[in-house]
């Protein structure tokens, strides 16, 4: 087991937030979740590892102690990734009485003090100083396109010079140009770049992301993506959900028409079975829902039929043009939607009705200079909103903390809410807020440690993660270290 040590001082309680948590919008202020989320980010100092402590409090239920409470020392005891192979030691046996595998969820959450006792007689693979640190959730993305070959710098400047992205597109760059560079790039190939891409997304603190194909558009072609999907799934330590989008562009030589038959009478069959023998784990569908791509009849057709054969529906919608993506998502019982920089006050009420998380990507709305997103309306008309970096040959950024900076200054959203939008909230819109997100008994013990004091920091240095984060944990295993945060320091 692991053992993290990080003494708090709560600061002030959260001011208020608009969360999600199994499908439910609510104020933070309000849920045990919530406080608990920020309860761990209000952490202080810590004194020497190991060291018996003093606090009042409840032992770990996954319900913490209020963040009116004047001293609230967590601990958060994890077991390790591995299965148990039968040697329990006092510790497991100990925690609520009985054998524990060692599944790399969190076991207890609660007072130090408290916790300590509970777990008087366990011994830990490891324990860590969080003296002067905070703890925090792994991040998720909600919406990444990892898997491709080639690269779009000259688009850059294309851009930087004045044209726009459908501009580019429809002269045959773009997506287009991606697809013709990934075609041509063996599985291995796409591998090799997707793991290093992941690593680099893992670094920079998100524990969970999603993974999009979509630059095929031929069968043969999105399978091979979704084929190195699923090998990175078993390869690497980072989550993934991951998402057939066959339907990112009009392939060239094919209307959309022809194209939207194509992927209902062929792509998906084949996913079906796919899915069946358990070759290959897709969770969504999603389509580029945008005016000269597919219309809104044709995105309906394409996740409807997605929807038949058991994926989450999750698309891209109202970005460059108003299309009623979002009403048509409400109506379809999608998961989530992307983008959103055009979409309408109908759209925004419909969404929060049918619990459809939108997905933000403030990487795109800043490089294509678009108008953003209103996620203030959102907000307070109760959507559930999260985050995604949209990681993509077009929008070049892996870092989650950057994304928050940008939502925050660009989209008007607290850093509260840009870190709920983050974690639990993207979570929720990946169809994983039960398992992921937050800092529970139970879920999944992905978390991070920050060299600061203050969590906010991890939003306020623009580009400065890669000094902040100390420790990357998966299911409670540390997967990256970083020795020179210490140096570093964080101011
Ligand atoms: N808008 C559509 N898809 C991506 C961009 C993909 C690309 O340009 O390669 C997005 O979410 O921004
Ligand atoms: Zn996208």
């Amino acid at each position: 087991m692991l053992c993290f040590i990080p003494d708090t001082t709560a600061l002030s309680p959260p001011p208020l937030l608009r969360h999600s948590h199994n499908g439910m919008s609510f104020c933070a202020c309000d849920d045990a979740v919530a406080r608990f989320l920020f309860d761990f980010c209000f952490q202080t100092y810590c004194d020497a590892a190991g060291e018996p402590q003093s606090a009042a409090g409840t032992p770990g239920s996954g319900k913490a102690p209020s963040t009116s409470s004047p001293v609230s020392l967590l601990h958060a005891y994890m077991g390790a990734q591995e299965e148990d192979k039968g040697s329990v030691k006092g510790g497991a046996a100990l925690c609520q009485g009985r054998r524990i595998t060692r599944d790399g969820c969190i076991k207890a959450v609660g007072q130090a003090d408290v916790i300590r006792n509970e777990f008087s007689e366990a011994t830990f693979e490891r324990i860590i100083d969080c003296s002067g640190k905070c703890v925090l959730p792994g991040l998720v993305d909600a919406h990444t396109h990892p898997v491709w070959a080639g690269d779009r710098v000259h688009e850059f400047a294309m851009k930087l010079a004045g044209a726009s992205y459908m501009e580019i597109h429809q002269a045959g760059g773009g997506i287009h140009f991606t697809v013709e560079h990934t075609r041509a790039a063996s599985e291995a190939e796409l591998l090799a770049g997707l793991q290093q891409r992941l690593g680099r997304m893992l670094r920079a603190g998100s524990t969970l992301v999603e993974c999009k194909s979509g630059y095929g558009l031929d069968l043969h072609t999105e399978l091979k993506m979704l084929r190195a999907i699923e090998r990175a799934r078993t390869s690497t330590d980072i989550g993934i959900s991951s998402t057939y989008c066959g339907a990112h562009a009009v392939p060239r030589g094919k209307t959309a028409a022809e194209a939207t038959d194509d992927i209902i009478n062929n792509h998906l069959p084949k996913l079906k079975e796919l899915k069946l023998s358990g070759e290959i784990q897709v969770n969504n569908i999603d389509v580029f829902c945008e005016k000269g791509v597919f219309d809104l009849e044709s995105t309906r057709r394409i996740l409807q039929a997605g929807k038949d054969i058991g994926l989450q529906i999750n698309f891209h919608g109202d970005e460059l043009h108003p299309m009623k993506s979002a009403e048509l998502g409400a109506e379809l019982g999608a998961r989530a939607i992307s983008h959103l920089e055009e979409v309408s006050d109908e759209g925004i009420v419909a969404m929060a009705r049918a619990k459809c998380a939108a997905v933000l990507l403030p990487t795109t709305a800043y490089m294509l200079r678009l108008k953003q997103p209103q996620a203030r309306k959102m907000l307070e008309e109760g959507v559930i909103v999260a985050l995604g970096s949209d990681f993509n040959p077009n929008a070049y950024c892996f870092s989650m903390p950057m994304v928050m900076h940008l939502a925050c200054v660009n989209m008007k959203m607290s850093m509260n809410e840009a870190l709920a939008a983050a974690t639990i909230n993207a979570a929720y819109a990946l169809g994983k807020s039960d398992t992921h997100g937050s800092l529970e008994v139970g879920k999944q013990g992905d978390l991070l440690i920050i060299n600061s004091s203050r969590w906010e920091h991890l939003i306020y240095q623009f580009g400065g993660h890669e000094a902040l984060i100390n420790y990357v944990i998966v299911k409670g295993k540390v997967i990256y270290e970083n020795e020179r945060c210490e140096a570093m320091g964080s101011y």
